[in-house]
């Protein structure tokens, strides 16, 4: 339990730390909200294997009408399915699959999704947070990110100080906030903190998706009501929550409950049980109204299911005609500009996005030393190999130097990636960055690794397995291998933002991988590959850094007969032997051709992440429900 007293006191009698003068009341109008989306057809037979399902429309919600007033706090409730997510989602302009329509106006003006983006603050059910920064420096990074570009800096840091107060973060200022593997702050202080991350910018109007999920009911009571005290200062916030305890629902000011994405009761907490029981659902005494929601009204087993007599039932109801005219005649009060986020410029992205990633790095030096330490010791090890070994049998080192750097960069980049992709989804779907920044700054605290790493590798073997000593032949062996090591910090974006996740990313690309290695030259000869398949080589970066250290290396050597030391042969009939002389390409050839692969590669782990930013806002909302679901089955079967 992540109970501490001196932290997760209640917030009941308090004052504000944050200057709320500058808030503008924000009344929410929602008005025929519809959200569709495009899914498989779940009731196609298949005539054949080969017969896909049509697409069918699925509507999840359905000309919703609803109005959110400030100084308000509104819960969604709704059995799991019900369409609470996607309704908050739909309203906080951060759907992008599928198709919505209606009107969304903050006091009377129409808003396109992302000016509600801009003028709100979203807090996601997982919170994703940066587990090497500390709460001050998370506070920090939104203040930096989100606040206009005049602001100076120390007003900035202000208002970090204000939300450190106001959210009673101040014990924790300076604990990391930690992961499964390192002790951070509690669960409660997470929580707060991603508000506190919404309300550097002073939102008018808060969003968030289950805020209490994961904590103990005290902890939970906590949070709801600092959302409480959040909306008593005029803010609009509107929170979907799940089950919530007696406790925690009498906090709310209002509560719109919805089935099957129809609402069925939009209104003041306190009428809630009344309501109900007009439409002959009882709650019974000291009942907690939550639970008896849905146990009865919401139960999915009852039949016949009463939700489509209670949405007439709704809109025949003089609640609803309050909201109807509300929506005729909303509050007037305009918006104001000055208070939508804003995205601070390319540079300030820029040096932040590259301070953050290389404190990240030198801060788990777990990952440092485990990425030096593996280069030094393969290539120690393959150096001792090689110590005695004369003339082209040290082929197999320059196999290995050109297939090593490949790899392990992109096994390094493909682990890290795995674990911060979650949190570059998120932040950047929040607004604090733009994929420019992100990508530049990836590959700027990245660079040096790939350059220092092959380097001390590179020379440890070369000059161990007694390669040309020449400065010439030496740098160019650098190069090629520093080349092959960018490849493999492409491929490893590329390939952690393709695939799902580094398991199936892991299970996928050796199959595609290693087949590309016997295009070397050196596992097959060249010459000897089917016609039809000899194209492939030309997709392997590995034959052309293979081809380039082996033309390096023995192009201009003479090379000792074996049997007959005292004799030698020209190394080109060695290059010839493996087939490595079949394209006609040279050594400086093929390293322009490697250059522009890593040029390439980039190109295409910058499309391979520009995809991910756009597909990862429709996929949230059903990759929530299919956990929910499984948590349920857990659950279930746990009490079971
Ligand atoms: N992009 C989508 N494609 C297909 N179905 C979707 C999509 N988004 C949502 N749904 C479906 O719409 C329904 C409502 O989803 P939503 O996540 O809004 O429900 P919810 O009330 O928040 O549920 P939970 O409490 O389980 O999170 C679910 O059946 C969900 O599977």
């Amino acid at each position: 339990m992540d109970l501490d007293p001196s932290t997760e006191v209640p917030l009941t009698t308090r004052t504000t730390a944050i200057d709320t003068s500058s808030i503008l009341p924000s009344q929410i109008v929602v008005r025929d909200l519809t959200y569709s989306v495009d899914v498989r057809d779940p009731g196609f037979r298949k005539s054949s294997p080969l017969s896909r399902p049509p697409l069918v429309e699925k509507t999840i919600l359905k000309q919703i009408n609803v109005v959110f007033q400030p100084g308000r706090l509104t819960a969604i409730l709704g059995a799991s399915g019900a369409g609470k997510t996607s309704l908050l989602y739909a309203i906080a302009g951060t759907l992008s699959h599928g198709h919505v329509s209606g009107n969304i106006m903050v006091n009377g003006e129409d808003v396109a999704g992302p000016d509600l983006k801009k003028l709100s603050g979203f807090v996601f059910q997982d919170d994703l947070l940066f587990p090497t920064m500390t709460v001050r420096e998370s506070l920090t990074q939104s203040a930096t990110l989100r606040l206009p570009e005049p602001i100076p800096r120390a007003e900035k840091d202000r208002r970090v100080d204000e939300t450190i107060k106001e959210l009673r973060l101040d014990p924790a200022a300076d604990t990391v906030v930690g992961s499964h593997s390192v002790k951070g702050i509690s669960g409660g202080e997470r929580k707060r903190l991603c508000i506190g991350m919404e309300l550097i910018t002073n939102p008018a109007v808060l969003f968030l998706d289950e805020p209490t999920s994961g904590l103990d009911s005290f902890t939970a009571f906590s949070v709801v009501e600092l959302l409480k005290h959040l909306s008593s200062t005029g803010r609009t916030i509107v929170t979907t929550i799940h089950q919530p305890s007696s406790e925690i629902f009498q906090l709310f000011d209002d509560v719109l409950v919805l089935a099957q994405g129809s609402v069925l009761y939009h209104g003041p907490m306190s009428h809630v049980v009344p309501y109900f029981s007009k439409h002959g659902f009882e709650c019974p005494q000291y009942s907690n109204p939550a639970d008896f929601l849905f146990m009865s009204v919401l139960n999915p087993k009852l039949d016949p299911s009463p939700v489509p007599g209670l949405v007439a039932a709704f809109k025949a109801d003089s609640l609803y005609e309050e909201v109807a005219r509300a929506i005729d005649k909303p509050a007037r009060g305009g918006i104001s500009k000055d208070v939508l986020k804003q995205q601070a410029g390319f540079g300030t992205q820029f040096s932040f996005l590259y301070m953050r990633a290389f404190r990240n790095a030198t801060r788990n030096k777990l990952m440092l030393r485990a990425r030096a330490g593996q280069v030094i010791f393969l290539n120690v090890l393959i150096g001792l190999i090689y110590l005695n070994i004369p003339g082209r049998d040290r082929a197999g080192l320059l196999f290995f130097l050109s297939v090593a750097n490949l790899l392990t960069a992109m096994l390094n980049v493909l682990a890290i990636f795995a674990l911060e992709r979650t949190v570059f989804e998120r932040e950047h779907g929040a607004g604090y960055y733009g994929l420019p920044s992100y990508f530049l700054s990836k590959i700027s605290v990245e660079l040096p690794y790939q350059i220092i790493l092959p380097f001390i590798g590179t020379t440890i073997s070369y000059w161990m397995a007694g390669f040309q000593r020449t400065g010439e032949h030496y740098i160019v062996a650098v190069l090629y291998c520093i080349l092959m090591s960018l490849c493999g910090f492409a491929l490893g974006i590329l390939f952690g933002s393709i695939f799902p996740s580094i398991e199936i990313a892991l299970a996928i690309v050796p199959m595609v991988f290693m087949p590309l290695l016997l295009f070397t030259g050196l596992l097959v000869n060249n010459s000897t590959i089917p016609p039809y398949l000899d194209w492939l080589k030309w997709l392997a970066p590995t034959k052309y850094g293979f081809e380039g250290l082996f033309q390096n290396e023995f192009s201009t050597l003479l090379l000792p007969v074996v049997g007959d030391p005292s004799a030698t042969y020209p190394g080109n009939v060695a290059v010839a032997q493996f087939g490595l002389d079949r394209d006609g390409l040279s050594r400086w050839s093929l390293f322009v051709i490697l250059a522009s692969f890593v040029v390439a590669l980039l190109g295409l782990a910058y499309l391979g992440l520009l995809r991910l930013v756009v597909a990862s806002d429709g996929a949230r909302a059903q990759v929530r429900s299919a956990t929910r679901k499984v948590e349920e089955v857990e659950a279930g079967s746990s009490k079971a």
